[in-house]
């Protein structure tokens, strides 16, 4: 018994010192999943910078941080509005902006990317930070569908590179997919799924797939409702009023489409495309490609498979 409890205090100190590790946290990308992740990390303590391409998107991603965190303390605080407004003031002394990358990664313990869904853009920007990141620091991938290991490969530190794909919206989703490459080691695999739960997150492991878990089993889904439509089936809102009735989805995948954005799908879509041109499932859409090419984009464009526009 006595050598169970030290081996289990020995674990537990172990996690608890990598967890104190990771105090500075650098996002990159303050869009619809760089502001979420800002979000949670912010709300459990973490010290977060995050950063984008401009001041003007920097400063919308901390508007959105904070009309979400309007909706959370609305929710969890509803009866104590004093304990509601120090968590909100509390979450938001946590978090920084910043549009100087290179100076932010310079003294940070993980960075979290989500940015455009582009390889070569993933790859240039962690290529950078390798050279200026302090030694220890972790880095990790948020992206949808790319290779942990491709996105990795311009960089030294691979051992201290993974994945963690979290699901939008982000403080409200409950999972993360901690995704290994092989040259992650066992330390960083621990230390993100630490992280991952530290943010109050459910985390799941999987090899570094196509599509991980969820988007491996999401996306055909997805794309098969966009061909049905394509084929004149049925209309998009009848099929996202079947799936929501007859499958318990809480939204349908039109719904989902123009929620997660029609220019994210598309990315993956062509990437996937690009990997494997003879599987039908990932055929490019044309009727993706023109809403994209019109910049239908979703919610966040204020039109895509449905109008948004108040
Ligand atoms: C073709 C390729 C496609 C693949 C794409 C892959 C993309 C990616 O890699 C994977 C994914 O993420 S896949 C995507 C995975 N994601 C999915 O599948 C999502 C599926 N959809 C859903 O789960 C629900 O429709 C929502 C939770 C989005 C909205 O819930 P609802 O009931 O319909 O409407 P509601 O009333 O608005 O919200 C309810 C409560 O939630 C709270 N809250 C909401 N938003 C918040 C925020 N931003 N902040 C804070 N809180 C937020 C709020 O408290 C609200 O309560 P309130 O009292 O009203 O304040
Ligand atoms: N949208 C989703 O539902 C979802 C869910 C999980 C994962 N993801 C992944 O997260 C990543 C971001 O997706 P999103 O939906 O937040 O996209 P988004 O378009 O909302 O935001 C991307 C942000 O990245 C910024 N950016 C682009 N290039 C940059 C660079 N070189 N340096 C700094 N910032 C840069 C853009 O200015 C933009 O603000 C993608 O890899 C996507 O696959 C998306």
């Amino acid at each position: 018994m006595a050598f169970a409890t030290s081996a289990l205090v020995r674990s537990l100190s172990t996690s608890a010192s990598r967890q104190a590790a990771i105090k500075h946290v650098t996002v990159i990308g303050g869009g619809l999943m760089g502001t979420g992740i800002t979000q949670v990390a912010a709300q459990s303590g973490h010290n977060v910078t995050m950063c984008d391409v401009s001041d003007d998107i920097v400063q919308k991603g901390l508007a959105r941080i904070q009309d979400s965190l309007k909706r959370v303390v609305k929710k969890k605080y509803k009866d104590d509005p004093t304990a509601g407004q120090k968590f909100f003031d509390s979450t938001m002394e946590n978090i920084r902006i910043d549009t100087n990358v290179e100076r932010v990664a310079a003294s940070t313990d993980l960075v979290i990317e989500a940015i455009i869904e582009n390889l070569d853009i993933k790859q240039k920007l962690f290529s950078s930070l390798d050279k200026v990141a302090p030694q220890h620091t972790i880095f990790a991938s948020n992206t949808s569908s790319l290779p942990i290991k491709d996105i990795a490969s311009t960089c030294e530190r691979q051992d201290r590179f993974g994945g963690l794909h979290f699901f939008n919206p982000v403080p409200v989703m409950k999972l993360v997919e901690v995704v290994r490459f092989g040259a992650t080691s066992n330390e960083t695999f621990q230390s993100l799924t630490d992280f991952g739960q530290a943010v109050g997150k459910t985390t799941v492991s999987c090899k570094d797939t196509p599509g991980f878990i969820v988007n491996r089993l999401l996306v055909p889904y997805m794309m098969e409702a966009v061909r049905m439509l394509e084929r004149g089936d049925a209309s998009a809102k009848d099929i996202d009023v079947a799936m929501k009735l007859g499958a318990g989805y809480p939204m349908g995948p039109f719904e989902l489409t123009d929620y997660v954005g029609i220019d994210t799908c598309k990315f993956i879509m062509d990437g996937w495309h690009e990997l494997d041109p003879d599987q039908p499932l990932f055929k490019p859409s044309e009727l993706v490609n023109k809403l994209v090419a019109e910049g239908k984009l979703g919610m966040k464009s204020g039109e895509g498979f449905y109008s948004y526009k108040k």
